[in-house]
């Protein structure tokens, strides 16, 4: 197999760790190095204050600086990007991330959840945000819904059924 050949990132932004558990599946059907995207300062512990923060970081442009590191990034060919929808946008933790690093020339895979209200804009803007790689098909599921104090679902039944659905996805797009 190809893939085997290839160095493989999954980057992730995950508050309830629905996402995580996501990427974690991705990693156990097709290896490569997983690494959770830290802010410099997080955003706050209360749900609405933190629908406001983002709204307001959309608004301006906001990026808001990361803690997180990535060593080396050209050594990857292939990088996944996870997050949640957040604001029916693409978080801002993972725009900063986009334009902080260079992907040019990499593959790119996007993979989300939500509350069930979609990807939004956030497929859209990863593609706008990596013009120079080659963006493959995301992965979405509904995750938790924190508004109605549903935090992590992504157990039991449900992480059987995602991983069902991940592992058709990955087939599908030709990394597995
Ligand atoms: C600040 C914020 C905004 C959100 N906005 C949306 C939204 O616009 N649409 C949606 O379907 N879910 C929205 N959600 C719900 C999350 O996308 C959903 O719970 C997701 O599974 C959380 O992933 P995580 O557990 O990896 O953090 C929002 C959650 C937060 C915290």
């Amino acid at each position: 197999q190809v893939i085997r050949h290839k160095k493989i990132l999954i980057v992730y932004l995950s508050r309830t760790n629905n996402t995580k558990e996501i990427a974690e599946i991705i990693q156990k059907n097709i290896g490569g190095d997983l690494v959770a995207l830290e802010l410099e300062k997080p955003y706050p512990t209360n749900y609405q204050a933190t629908v406001a923060q983002v709204a307001k970081e959309n608004e301006t442009g906001f990026l808001p600086p990361l803690k997180t590191k990535i060593d080396s990034i050209g050594k990857y060919d292939i990088v996944f990007v996870g997050f949640p929808t957040w604001g029916m946008q693409l978080p801002p933790p993972m725009k900063s991330f986009l334009k902080q690093y260079d992907l040019s020339g990499k593959t790119i895979v996007p993979f989300n959840t939500n509350a069930g209200y979609g990807i939004g804009s956030s497929f859209q803007t990863v593609k706008e945000l990596c013009k120079k790689s080659n963006v493959l098909e995301g992965f979405e599921i509904k995750g938790g819904i924190e508004r109605d104090g549903v935090l992590f679902v992504m157990k039991d039944e449900k992480a059987e059924e995602a991983k069902t659905l991940i592992a058709n996805w990955l087939t599908k797009i030709g990394i597995q």
